[in-house]
């Protein structure tokens, strides 16, 4: 369970502090029939094939198209004796779906609290659509800077109907807009048939999709979401982020999104930008990430590994599954004959087969299987092998489908190369 779940709000856990934030934030323009604020003092930003930055005014006109919907510049950020943000650069293109993932207590929500203003910059700079809403020269609040907000426990207010929740941020338009606009909102995410009813008469899906029409509405160029999907059980959460996906695309806004879940930035991102400590450990798009990984941290991080250490002979290691050239692997670095690594092999990098007699060409590795269980898609199964000092290694491999060898058996074992990766030992740490 992330640690969020396990916080009650009676506690002021983070997303009752980032709703109470909202609200404070929106106080004086939502519910209260006070004016509007009036709207910042730089133009409204347009990207392409988006409308204007508007949530506090009509539709503009499309105008200029700059590529760079949102940008974290060199931003830092203390707590104290911690260093919660360490020199952290984020772009989101136009259009373009980021995730900023990694373990809890990386960062990563604290970086999109800064994007949103729910925290005030220390150090660094932040852009919408170009122009700069944190910085040196002060910083715009909230409301005003064209983003839309989704938080994890959906902040929807509970004495408003869904209709009435998604018009917050369009009490700024007429109130025949205001409907209008968030009608189209609703339907935009399959819930054009519910904007009578209250939060408390949906599932937790449907409140997911009316907090994204909330954040929609008011067509903001960057949309920030913050582990949007972790309140809903296994399967709906899959169907859930499927249909969000499919909604972010549509619209084309530009969207950075805070997941812990490796599987999840996999499924929604065009880029994941992969946080450590506070700081970048990788950014790339998921194909990068889990063939390419930069450091083992990464390669662990994205699918399960089997880890071995080794030392270097040569430019090779040897490995008992097979030689792998140190040089060309992950880590691109030399590194010296001697030197102590760190081998990481995914388990469908091991193919296994039965052994057959009379196989011309070289003697295959040889495993003895100590169990074969069937996981739905896939099977895995644990080998031992002779460790080539004496001792056995363990392995887990995984084959498509149902692969269930009878415990005991000896299979061949053959490795995908490019599945195996090479990190110092040092680096790895
Ligand atoms: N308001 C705060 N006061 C003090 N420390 C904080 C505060 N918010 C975050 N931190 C600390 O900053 C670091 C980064 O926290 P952050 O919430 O950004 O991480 P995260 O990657 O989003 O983790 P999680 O997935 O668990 O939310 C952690 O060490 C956390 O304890």
């Amino acid at each position: 369970m992330d640690h969020h779940a396990a916080v009650s709000e009676s506690q002021g856990s983070r997303p009752s502090r980032l709703r109470a934030a909202l609200r404070e934030r929106t106080a004086g323009w939502f519910g209260r029939g006070e004016e509007p604020p009036a709207p910042c003092g730089a133009a409204p930003v347009t990207l392409s094939g988006r409308p204007a930055i508007d949530a506090l005014g009509p539709r503009e006109p499309r105008a200029a198209v700059p590529l760079e919907a949102l940008a974290l510049d060199a931003v830092t950020h203390r707590f104290g004796t911690v260093t919660a943000v360490d020199d952290v650069t984020v772009t989101v293109g136009a259009g373009e779906i980021v995730c900023l993932c990694g373990p809890s207590g990386c960062g990563k929500s604290t970086l999109l609290r800064i994007a949103a203003g729910l925290e005030t910059l220390q150090l660094g700079e932040v852009r919408v659509g170009g122009r700069m809403v944190a910085g040196e020269a002060g910083a715009v609040p909230p409301e005003r800077r064209g983003v839309g907000l989704v938080f994890q426990d959906y902040a929807l207010f509970p004495h408003l109907s869904v209709l009435d929740n998604v018009r917050f941020g369009l009490s700024a338009l007429p109130a025949d807009e205001q409907r209008r606009r968030a009608l189209d909102a609703l339907r935009q995410v399959g819930m054009g048939d519910h904007a009578d009813r209250f939060p408390h008469h949906l599932s937790g899906g449907q409140q997911q999709r009316v907090a994204l029409a909330r954040a929609l509405a008011p067509n903001p160029a960057v949309l920030l979401l913050d582990e949007p999907f972790s309140g809903l059980d296994a399967r709906l959460r899959e169907q859930v982020r499927d249909e969000t996906l499919h909604v972010l695309k549509r619209t084309g806004a530009a969207t950075m999104l805070v997941t812990h879940d490796p599987e999840e930035a996999m499924f929604l991102a065009d880029r994941i930008v992969l946080m450590r400590d506070g700081r970048v450990e990788q950014v790339g798009c998921p194909v990068d990430l889990y063939t390419r990984p930069a450091t083992a941290y990464a390669a662990a991080f994205f699918g399960e590994v089997n880890a071995l250490t080794g030392v270097v002979r040569g430019g090779t290691v040897d490995t008992p599954v097979g030689r792998l050239a140190v040089e060309g692997h992950a880590c691109g670095c030399c590194v010296a004959d001697g030197a102590s690594v760190e081998v990481l092999i995914r388990p469908e990098a091991l193919k296994l087969a039965p052994l057959t007699d009379g196989v011309p060409g070289a003697l295959p590795t040889i495993a003895r299987v100590a169990a074969a269980r069937l996981l739905g898609r896939s099977s895995l199964v644990h080998l031992n092998l002779p460790d080539g000092r004496g001792g056995t290694v363990h392995l887990h491999a995984r084959m498509p489908g149902q692969f269930l060898p009878a415990e005991g058996s000896h299979l061949s074992v053959e490795l995908d190369r490019t599945q195996a990766f090479v990190f110092p030992a040092s680096v790895t740490k």
